[in-house]
């Protein structure tokens, strides 16, 4: 391991004396340095540039509250698929996606009822009718995403929605403006970089795919999400790093404005540093990880 990237930004850097930063790693010179390998020292944090060398084979990313804003999505994504569940499912109830969303989300409410959350409905059998089992459903996506629940029968019907707003442009993905210069230079340093969101894999593809700055879907090498696993649960990020095929999990650092979502990624091997962006959540104190403002402190 190089940094102990668990180690928070005010605290001492622990190091490795076998560390190679990602530049020497990869053969290239560092502009501020000549092309020997940097002393150990050096490695932990240049002051020309700012920059805290790595050596990550893999960037796992977060969205809300790291590459983008929560007010995108709990302002501009959410209402978005609240006003439009109902008219959605009435223009695609026979299509084959609507009709997998509808028993997903059948068997999410029966397990919803079964453990008595808040605002769970039970949904009428396909025989009472479209318009009965649409209103009940409304009712059910409308309580879940009141509640913000990240659960895959939610995200999956989200992602169909949105795709209309984006189709219509009446959407636009929206991200932090150091995003896309990031992206554009850890791809070009030849890091992969990944996406592990709540939002459906369509989604994410959405969001990036749509932006001010084009398509940033070119320096992504690909998604998950909750089709692995809950966001808070180890075995989620030690199933994305078996599917990355990476030597060690310490090869890949995970970017969360979550706390739970960075323990759990460090519990399956990765390293993992908080996103601290205007509009999040405050942090617990002495939550023991590193804390970056913007991805070109990286
Ligand atoms: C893929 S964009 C929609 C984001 C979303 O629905 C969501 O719940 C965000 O969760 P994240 O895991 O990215 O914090
Ligand atoms: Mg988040």
């Amino acid at each position: 391991m190089g940094l102990d990237w668990s180690t928070p930004s005010h605290g001492p850097i622990q190091q490795d004396r076998g560390a190679i930063s990602a530049p020497v790693k990869a053969g290239l010179k560092d502009s501020n340095h000549n092309s020997e390998p940097l002393p150990v020292s050096s490695l932990v944090h240049d002051t020309v540039s700012s920059n805290i060398y790595f050596d990550m084979r893999c960037i796992l990313l977060d969205i809300e509250g790291t590459t983008t804003p929560i007010t995108f999505v709990a302002d501009v994504l959410f209402p978005y698929a609240r006003d439009n569940v109902g008219k959605h499912l009435s223009a695609t109830y026979d299509t084959e996606d609507t009709q997998e969303d509808i028993k997903l989300l059948r068997s999410q409410v029966e397990d919803d009822l079964a453990q008595g959350i808040d605002g769970a409905v039970s949904i009428p059998p396909n025989d009472a009718g479209k318009d009965a089992v649409i209103a009940a459903l409304v009712a059910n996506v409308e309580a879940m995403i009141r509640a913000d629940r990240k659960i895959t029968a939610l995200k999956q019907l989200q992602g169909h929605i949105w795709r209309t707003g984006f189709q219509n442009n009446e959407l636009k993905g929206e991200f932090y403006n150091d995003v896309p210069e990031a992206l554009q230079s850890w791809h070009s340093l030849g890091i992969k970089i990944y996406i592990y969101s709540s939002g459906s894999r369509l989604a994410q593809r959405l969001i990036f795919g749509n932006t001010k700055s084009g398509d940033l879907r070119k320096y992504l090498s690909g998604f998950f999400d909750t089709n692995v696993g809950n966001k808070r649960e180890t075995s989620s990020y030690i199933q994305i790093s078996e599917s990355l095929g990476v030597d060690n999990p310490s090869e890949i650092l995970f970017l969360t404005d979550v706390v739970q979502e960075a323990v759990a990624a460090k519990a399956a091997g990765l390293k993992a540093m908080i996103s601290v962006r205007p509009g999040n959540a405050p942090l617990p104190e002495n939550h023991g990880f590193k804390t970056i403002n913007s991805f070109l402190e990286i």
